[in-house]
């Protein structure tokens, strides 16, 4: 990281790190709906251990990096509990899929 001389500089890396950090999210997206396909109910879609497993690395990452593990936390429950609450809409809706289609019956 540089040091900036003026708000604009400061803008422009934030809005640089922003382009790279929305292109990952919207990729980590791709791979939590496949996720969704895997499981067979809510409670698998909310996975709580794994949340734990993830929020564990993350801060561990965090470290590394010089950064703060309970700002990355915090940021990361926000994401998770984001996906969650679209994986848990996308089975809802391939379950009724299924339920409703004669051809599963
Ligand atoms: O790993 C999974 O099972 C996922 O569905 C992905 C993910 C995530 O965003 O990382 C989303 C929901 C689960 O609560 C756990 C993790």
């Amino acid at each position: 990281m540089k040091s900036c001389g003026s708000i604009e500089e400061v803008r422009a890396n934030i809005d640089r790190l922003d382009r790279e950090i929305v292109a990952l999210l919207c990729e980590r997206h791709l791979y939590v709906n496949q996720a969704a396909s895997f499981k067979k109910d809510a409670e698998a879609v909310k996975a709580p251990q794994r949340v734990e497993q993830l929020i564990n690395k993350v801060r561990t990452t965090a470290a590394e990096h010089g950064g703060d593990p309970d700002v990355i936390e915090q940021i990361y429950r926000g994401i998770v509990s984001t996906f969650i609450e679209h994986e848990l809409r996308l089975h809802r809706e391939r379950t009724r899929e299924q339920t409703c289609n004669p051809e599963n019956e």
